[in-house]
């Protein structure tokens, strides 16, 4: 099953850089590493803001919300899911 997340990253401004620092390198690494794996399949960066448009590839809602939950960042974003369905005029044979 295939989800458009919205992540809108909200670090506090008092938090010390080196905690910050060690959140960005853990969130990257995790990220990465789903990346690789094909689970989280598209990583966009929101021009002009401190967020992301990602698509991920899941089982089903329950590894979703395992999987962001999981998130370094998690206690930091506003989150926004939404399931996706091909569409109908799409030309792409497949779901890439
Ligand atoms: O910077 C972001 O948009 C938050 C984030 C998600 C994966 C990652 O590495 O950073």
């Amino acid at each position: 099953m295939l989800f458009k997340v919205e992540m809108k990253v909200n670090l506090p401004t008092d938090m010390p850089a080196d905690i910050a620092a060690d959140i960005k390198f853990r969130e990257k690494a995790y990220a990465q590493r789903l990346q690789e794996n094909g689970k989280w399949r598209h990583l966009w960066r929101v021009a002009g803001s401190y967020a992301n448009v990602s698509i991920f590839d899941v089982a089903d809602n329950t590894e979703l919300q395992d999987l962001i939950s999981n998130l370094p960042l998690f206690p930091y974003m506003d989150i926004a899911v939404a399931p996706l369905c091909r569409h109908p005029s799409s030309v792409r044979d497949d779901d890439s």
